[in-house]
């Protein structure tokens, strides 16, 4: 007969899930993961992967570009053909087998089908259809605790007539087999930023809706600048502060099934007509079918943790949320942080321990809270840890910032012909640490960890001063900075 009870029981087997049951196997506890698509989740065959090598290869050709001597020897264009097929091997095909071997290998238990909770620590799964599933119904328990690690899925506004002409979602736009002729973005977050690029690199003529007045609104008003500036000269279409009104598809030229006219978009700057839309327009919580209601929670929200990652509010104790679907910071570095602490607060406690949450320890997400790295990979990249100058004003933190040109960095002139890149510093002034750092420009993401490092570790400026930077590397901007703050 069937296992039915397993230690920890982990819903959703994304990159966070994963992580969550292999930590607890490796401190003696028995795991389970339930996961109703691919084993992975979303990054592995949606998201950061398929994206990343999307983008890859137009960021190579144009590198290559930028470097006089090297320019002479590109001769072609890209070869849209090959970029779809190495993205196609970056997700193996949508084929999770080789996921599953390592899960096999790692000692976790896999169920392939959909969870939902039907009491404290106890859940109905109904077993996938295919594969290796059966269509049947399954009650599982769990000794000591349950993790939801369900992720999040996009969210397409209320604009009339988007859902009817079934728009792109983040799915659709890192899986295409094709780039449509003409395709319109909603929404300049990371991954309309991201996605808006790859998809001009490969031959769509894109234009970008966006709402506000700046692409990536949550980050240094320098950074939509300085990705906007590239996205314009690279032939996308950016227009700011617009709203998009309603869309309708249009009339197709009656070639018989299939055929769909192309699809008209309203907005308060006038019509635009395209093939197909992007909606990239956020993420809401894959909460709503999860028996939330069975433990007291609210069905359809993002679950509320504490910082050792367990669910505020049930009775006992016993659930725990990382990832997205605690909505603390929606990257899978960071899931995978929340991930390896929450796992190893759970097998703490199952052996007797209290584990407290204490700041810096190893029950405690702390980094959440004011030193999330991100990287959006556009062209130029822009790397951020910490706080923006304007989120640590609103923390009540007395901050100084120091600026610096990149391309004046001897580095960044090697790096390539022309380098155009800024790079802040946030820094409180009263304690006199970093806590905030963002770069724009070309590999400006390998930039990011030595901020992380200055950030997490509050090194204090007078000791960062001692980190030379090596000759002649693009990190001489860290010199630079500390000499415009006045070292
Ligand atoms: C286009 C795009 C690009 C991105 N690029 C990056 C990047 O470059 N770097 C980065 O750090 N982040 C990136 N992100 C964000 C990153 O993808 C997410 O933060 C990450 O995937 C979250 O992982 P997760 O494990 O929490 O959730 P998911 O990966 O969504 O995994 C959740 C899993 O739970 C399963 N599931 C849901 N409900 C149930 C249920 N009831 N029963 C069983 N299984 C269930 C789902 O099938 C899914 O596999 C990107 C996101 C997008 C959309
Ligand atoms: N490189 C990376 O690490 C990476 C890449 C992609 C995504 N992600 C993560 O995935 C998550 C989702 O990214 P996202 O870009 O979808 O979400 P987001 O919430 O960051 O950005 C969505 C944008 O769409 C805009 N928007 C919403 N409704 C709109 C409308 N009706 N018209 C015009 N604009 C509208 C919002 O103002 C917002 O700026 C993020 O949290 C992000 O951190 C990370």
């Amino acid at each position: 007969m069937a296992d039915n009870t397993y230690d920890v029981i982990v819903i959703g087997g994304g990159a966070v899930g994963e992580v969550l049951a292999e930590r607890v196997v490796k401190r003696g506890l028995s795991a389970a993961i339930i996961e109703a698509e691919l084993l992975g989740g979303e990054c592995s065959y949606w998201a950061c992967m398929p994206s990343k090598a999307l983008l890859r290869s137009g960021e190579a050709l144009r590198a290559a570009k930028n470097v006089e001597g090297a320019t002479e020897a590109v001769t072609g264009e890209l070869d849209v053909a090959a970029v779809l097929a190495r993205r196609d091997s970056f997700t193996n095909n949508w084929d999770d087998s080789n996921q599953r071997e390592w899960a096999n290998g790692a000692g976790i238990t896999v169920l392939k089908g959909r969870a939902r909770l039907v009491g404290p620590k106890r859940m109905v799964v109904r077993m996938n259809d295919s594969g290796d599933g059966d269509g049947a119904e399954r009650t599982l328990e769990a000794r000591h605790a349950v993790a939801a690690c369900v992720g999040s899925f996009p969210r397409i506004p209320d604009i009339p007539g988007l859902r009817e002409v079934r728009p792109w979602t983040s799915r659709d736009a890192t899986s295409a087999k094709e780039a449509p002729r003409r395709l319109a973005v909603i929404g300049a977050g990371p991954v309309g930023s991201e996605l808006a690029q790859a998809w001009n690199d490969l031959g769509s003529q894109v234009t970008l809706l966006v709402a506000g007045d700046r692409m990536l609104p949550t980050l240094e008003p320098f950074a939509g600048e300085y990705v906007a500036k590239a996205h314009v000269e690279a032939g996308i279409d950016v227009r700011t502060g617009v709203t998009v009104q309603s869309v309708t598809r249009l009339a197709g030229t009656g070639g018989g099934e299939g055929d769909e006219g192309p699809i008209s978009i309203q907005t308060d700057q006038g019509e635009i007509v395209v093939d197909q839309i992007l909606a990239a327009t956020g993420r809401e919580p894959s909460t709503g079918d999860l028996g939330l209601e069975t433990v007291g929670l609210e069905p359809g929200t993002w679950l509320d943790v504490d910082d050792s990652c367990r669910v505020n509010g049930v009775e006992g104790g016993w659930l725990y949320s990382a990832g997205d679907t605690n909505h603390r910071a929606l990257f899978t570095h960071q899931g995978k942080y929340q991930a390896r602490i929450c796992g190893d607060a759970i097998a703490a406690r199952a052996q007797g321990e209290h584990a407290a949450p204490v700041a810096w320890s190893p029950y405690a997400a702390t980094a959440d809270h004011g030193a999330v790295p991100a990287v959006v990979f556009t062209d130029p990249e822009v790397a951020m840890v910490g706080l923006t100058e304007q989120a640590a004003i609103d923390q009540g933190i007395t901050v100084r910032v120091a600026e610096y040109e990149i391309g004046n960095v001897a580095g960044a002139s090697l790096y390539a012909d022309g380098y155009t890149g800024h790079a802040k510093l946030v820094v409180d002034q009263e304690r006199l640490v970093p806590v905030g750092f963002t770069a724009v420009g070309p590999g400006a993401g390998d930039l990011l960890h030595a901020a992380t490092v200055a950030v997490v570790g509050e090194v204090p400026l007078d000791r960062l001063w001692h980190a030379v930077p090596a000759y002649p590397t693009v990190s001489e901007v860290w010199l630079r900075l500390l000499e415009t703050y006045g070292m």
